[in-house]
């Protein structure tokens, strides 16, 4: 009955809109009013299903009824006005609602590493300093050199082959070109990558640059499986961000175009099934996501201006701009991943895509289906 409950707040601008639940201030423990006194004081009006306090202070509580009209009788009886069951007392009361549950899960603690081997997830590599400041510096130049394309949120350049973010692919038919000599010296580097098997295929063919204004991240994603090959190798520069790894329940995972609006990420139901840890990328590292880590696990940018490692903060810088190298799929993709797999699932995800058109409601099995055209 009288536990802190921040699952309720007062909603903003709507305070006079009756709900069953009251926020009382200028009442509770702190000044002298035991839960049980509170729960009689407001019972009086009806059935007082619970009493919390609503924050740390012991002077403001949360009065839940189960009829909204029992609420309003106990507000306009007692907000402003002295309650002669709680000594005179006068309280401030107004409306509270069921907190919209993303805030609650919204700041869930998860581990943030600097190294790969920290993190633990197979298949993600970290190496850093892998370019020189002199390098990074040529590198940004050239890009700066040439046309950017802008999404909304941040700009990209393709090469090799464009990335279509409405279908999360490539038309691997339209080549435009090789990738351009000023990140051969990577790609060299790239074949000799700490780590990879001699049968790993680690001839790149596709760029795509992101440059990320200061507090601008990624949504979570999963790269088509389709669309490229294993390795996804990328590469920080300019400034730093954190990148966060989600490994979501089996079966929440639904086709790259499925048009669902809605992630349910933060439902509390399935928040508490996601594993969630981050890595932080500083500027001249180069990330390898290759295995269960390319293929089963999110891979997710924070929108913040901070990161928070430890006990340090690490403040993102005017842009990142990100080198992202990868390996056009031709075929279709044959990885033991097949939950998380668009090629080895299209028949469950067809039949997901009809329940979607044939039910405005929310998939029953929830999803996460980026929708927004630059959401990666
Ligand atoms: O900016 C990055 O490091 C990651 C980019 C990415 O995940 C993508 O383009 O799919
Ligand atoms: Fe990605």
């Amino acid at each position: 009955m009288n536990m802190m409950n921040s699952r309720f707040t007062r909603f903003k601008g709507l305070e006079n809109e009756p709900t069953p639940n009251l926020f009382v201030a200028n009442c509770g423990p702190a000044v002298g009013m035991s839960f049980d006194n509170i729960e009689s004081a407001f019972g009086i009006f009806g059935k007082v299903v619970g009493v919390h306090a609503a924050d740390e202070t012991g002077t403001r509580v949360i009065v839940c009824f189960s009829e909204v009209n029992a609420a309003q009788a106990a507000f306009k009886a007692l907000n402003g006005l002295p309650c002669a069951e709680l000594g005179g007392r006068i309280m401030h009361i107004s409306y509270s609602v069921v907190r919209p549950l993303q805030k609650v899960h919204k700041d869930i603690f998860f581990p943030v590493y600097f190294s790969a081997s920290d993190l633990g997830i197979p298949g993600i590599y970290l190496v850093h300093d892998f370019i020189t400041v002199e390098e990074e510096k040529r590198l940004l130049a050239e890009v700066d050199n040439r046309q950017w394309r802008s999404l909304s949120k941040r700009r990209v350049q393709h090469y090799g082959y464009e990335f279509l973010y409405e279908t999360r692919n490539i038309d691997s038919k339209h080549f435009l070109g090789e990738l351009p000599s000023f990140v051969s010296n990577i790609l060299q580097k790239i074949l000799s990558f700490p780590g990879l098997g001699r049968d790993q295929n680690k001839e790149m063919d596709q760029l795509t640059v992101n440059e990320y204004p200061c507090g601008v991240g990624l949504s979570p994603h999963i790269d088509t499986h389709s669309a490229f090959d294993e390795l996804i190798f990328s590469l920080s520069t300019a400034g730093p961000c954190i990148m966060e790894f989600r490994r979501y329940p089996e079966g929440t995972w639904c086709h790259p175009t499925a048009s669902v609006n809605e992630i349910h990420e933060d439902t509390p139901l399935l928040s508490s099934y996601i594993t969630r840890k981050a890595i932080f990328l500083p500027p001249r590292s180069m990330l390898l996501m290759s295995g269960e880590g390319r293929y089963a696990w999110h891979h997710y940018i924070p929108h913040r201006k901070v990161d928070r490692v430890g006990e340090t903060a690490f403040e993102r810088s005017s842009r990142r701009v990100s080198f992202t190298f990868r390996k056009v799929m031709k075929g279709s993709c044959c990885c033991p991943y097949k939950q998380y797999c668009d090629s080895q699932l299209e028949c469950r995800n067809q039949q997901v895509k009809q329940d979607i058109v044939q039910s405005s409601l929310p998939l029953k099995r929830e999803a996460f289906c980026p929708t927004d055209t630059d959401r990666i």
